[in-house]
């Protein structure tokens, strides 16, 4: 592992590392915010997955959340959205390929070779951080879009692996939705039940850990009725006892305006659950 970046913020320090993964077989960067109260001991760690097209530095330069993190004291991991390099698949569009793994394990050739998002998500990479890094096993997980998928879906097929999950307007229902149905047919092959285990609108109605689905959604963002459709798992979640908090913001559309406008209190959020 090497550290590439290092930047005093808020008392603590912005980093950002890479390293050789085993799970997706190539590099991947991960970007840690170690909040000031690292230095004295460890803290629990926030897990962020951010949407299409991004990498590990949209959030850490966009979002303001280190603010946040300083005063509740907790780090923060945003890792990359797909494996990257020359000898990795790609695709021309922005949403499918490099940029947009979906967070899922594919199997189906050429993507299956280095597209192993959930597992260095679920497995690999917090396993490195609490090897490397002043962190306790606490964790929590969050994301935004394509990453508020992520987040929701490797929070519902991990029970007791996290304390909370919260998303920022989510893709909830892969399986029925434009991004979705490409990615998972590419990733996943054309039988839609295999797409079942990586949606979250399916996986709410088996779940037995009834962790609560935190989701702030604005109102005026561009994808919320083609592709994001949040309505969808807060029926399933209903209909399953699951509980499931929808914020409807006013005004806020798709873009890190809104997350930074909310971050704060997802962070908080999360610090309370980690820190009981
Ligand atoms: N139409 C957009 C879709 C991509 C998009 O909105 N990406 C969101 C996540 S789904 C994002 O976070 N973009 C990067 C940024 O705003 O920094 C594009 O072509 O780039």
């Amino acid at each position: 592992m090497e550290r590439i970046e290092r930047r005093a913020c808020f008392g603590g320090w912005q980093e950002v590392h890479r390293h050789r993964s085993k799970a997706v077989d190539g590099e991947m960067r991960f970007a840690i915010y170690l909040p000031p109260q690292a230095a004295q001991g460890n803290v629990p760690v926030l897990y962020w997955l951010s949407g299409l097209t991004c990498t590990e530095q949209n959030f850490i330069t966009k979002a303001g959340a280190q603010r946040y993190a300083a005063e509740h004291g907790l780090a923060i991991v945003a890792c990359d959205t797909s494996p990257r390099g020359e000898q990795v698949a790609d695709h021309d569009a922005y949403d499918l390929g490099q940029g947009a793994g979906f967070y899922v394990n594919a199997t189906v050739a050429p993507w299956s070779q280095h597209y192993r998002m959930y597992d260095y998500v679920a497995h690999e990479l917090p396993a490195l951080i609490e090897q490397h890094f002043p962190v306790t096993k606490k964790r929590a997980i969050s994301g935004h879009s394509m990453g508020g998928h992520g987040a929701l879906t490797i929070a519902l097929k991990n029970p007791g692996r996290y304390s909370s999950v919260s998303a920022f307007s989510p893709i909830v229902a892969p399986s029925r939705v434009p991004w979705g149905e490409k990615a998972f047919a590419a990733y996943l092959g054309s039988d839609r039940e295999t797409w079942r285990a990586y949606d979250a609108a399916e996986l709410v109605k088996t779940a037995n850990e009834k962790l609560p689905l935190l989701i702030d959604q604005g109102d005026a963002d561009e994808f919320l009725h083609t592709q994001l459709q949040p309505g969808l798992l807060q029926e399933a979640a209903k209909a399953a006892g699951h509980p499931c908090e929808l914020r409807m913001r006013v005004g806020y559309d798709h873009s890190y305006y809104f997350i930074a406008s909310f971050i704060g209190e997802h962070v908080a959020y999360h610090a309370a659950a980690m820190h009981p």
